[in-house]
């Protein structure tokens, strides 16, 4: 039976990326890309097919951050399909980010270090605003679309006899103290991303307690750092090739040795491109670094860049870094072998291997949200 899967945020960066990979994966996927800007979400089909020449790619509208949008993609949803196996949760911001210089070079001289680069805690900040819903941006986009997308759906998601899964793209910056039960939007804070994305690790757990006896089951995951428009926002990519080698001392400091929890996998463009649309350089370079050579998904004269720079004393090429994707790898699992409380980290060995490794979510859960 052909399987039905669902990305959110798949016109780019880690959601096209695992669109390819899903393909490669398994020929008879039927594929939407749900995307709120359909220019880009055709160029990623064209790139896409370019690569899969028979695979089955849709595309649908959706703005998660309007909840008008999320109403009408989920009817159109329920109109096109009898059933949904994976909805991929990937859509996410991080509007105008901020990195506290002081605080980062005060890190790293501390024993803090490996976390300060793993997490960036104590790092980030961002100025967040509202939406045309009155609702803070970073919670309407990265949770709130999708948690009513998940509820307009369940007629597709929880169909008796059948199992469906629900992906979230988590994050390393998660983290329960940037969370306030007192104030769920973080209106008042500076850290909205980190506490959105604590709030979809708390909900994809109560979705489980939930809805696991109707057939869904929902998990985490946590991608490491991965060079995509998301991280180009934080710092432009000259600079993130400045500091590759400080990330790669921390790397293969000898704390890494001891501490499993640091995963740096930064891929970068170095080489200006020729290639003439701009919008389809600035969403396609992010991606195409991560293919291996001279596939369709290269446009014409953007130079794939390769650097991996792996903790644990290997720099290398690294030629399609997202095999080692826990969304793909999660894919592969059957979900009772899953476990509900955990979070799916993409790791990298130090001899270079990516896996998957489950890692309890950030401190324990605060009851009322698991209530
Ligand atoms: N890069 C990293 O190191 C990490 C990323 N993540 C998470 O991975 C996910 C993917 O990000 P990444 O690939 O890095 O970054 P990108 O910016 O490349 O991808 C984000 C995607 O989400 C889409 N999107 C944003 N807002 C909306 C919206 N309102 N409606 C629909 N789609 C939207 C973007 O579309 P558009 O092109 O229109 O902007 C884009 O396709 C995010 O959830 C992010 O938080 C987590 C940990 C680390
Ligand atoms: C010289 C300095 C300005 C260098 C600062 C380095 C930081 C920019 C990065 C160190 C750890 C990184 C990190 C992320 C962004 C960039 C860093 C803060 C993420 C927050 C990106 C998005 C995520 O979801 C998790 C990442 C954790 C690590």
């Amino acid at each position: 039976m052909e399987k039905i899967v669902v990305v959110t945020g798949a016109n780019s960066g880690i959601g096209l990326a695992l669109c390819d990979r899903l393909l490669s994966e398994d020929g008879r996927l039927r594929l939407c890309l749900a995307c709120r800007n359909m220019k880009r979400a055709e160029a990623a089909r064209t790139a896409l097919l370019a690569c899969h020449g028979d695979a089955r790619v849709d595309l649908l509208h959706l703005d998660v951050g309007s909840a008008r949008s999320v109403l009408s993609a989920a009817e159109e949803l329920k109109a096109r399909y009898r059933r949904m196996d994976f909805l991929y949760l990937n859509a996410g911001i991080m509007p105008n980010p901020t990195v506290d210089i002081r605080a980062f070079f005060k890190g790293l001289f501390s024993r803090n270090v490996v976390n300060m680069f793993a997490t960036a805690e104590g790092l980030l900040t961002q100025q967040d605003q509202l939406n045309s819903d009155g609702l803070q941006e970073v919670f309407a986009t990265n949770l709130f679309g999708h948690f009513l997308l998940i509820r307009e759906l369940e007629p597709l998601l929880c169909q008796p006899g059948h199992t469906s899964r629900l992906v979230w793209t988590s994050s390393s910056n998660a983290r329960r103290s940037a969370f306030s039960i007192q104030d769920i939007q973080h209106r008042r804070g500076k850290e909205p991303y980190s506490s959105s994305k604590y709030a979809s690790d708390m909900l994809s757990m109560a979705l489980n307690k939930h809805k696991n006896q109707q057939g869904l089951f929902s998990s985490v995951i946590c991608p490491g750092l991965v060079m995509t428009n998301l991280t180009y926002g934080i710092l432009p990519s000259f600079f993130w090739t400045l500091i590759m080698p400080i990330m790669w001392l921390v790397g293969c400091s000898a704390l890494y040795l001891f501490t499993s929890n640091f995963n740096l996998k930064p891929r970068l463009t170095t080489s200006p491109s020729r290639h003439t649309d701009p919008d389809f350089h600035q969403h396609f370079h992010a991606y195409a670094v991560q293919r291996s050579r001279g596939t369709g998904l290269y446009p014409a004269g953007v130079f794939r860049v390769h650097t991996s720079l792996r903790p644990g004393l290997r720099r290398g090429v690294n030629t399609n870094s997202c095999s080692g994707l826990s969304q793909h790898w999660l894919f592969l699992q059957k979900p009772e072998s899953l476990d509900p409380r955990a979070k799916y980290q993409s790791l990298t060995s130090g001899l270079g291997t990516n896996y998957t490794e489950p890692r309890r979510v950030s401190n324990v859960c605060p009851r009322q949200i698991l209530l």
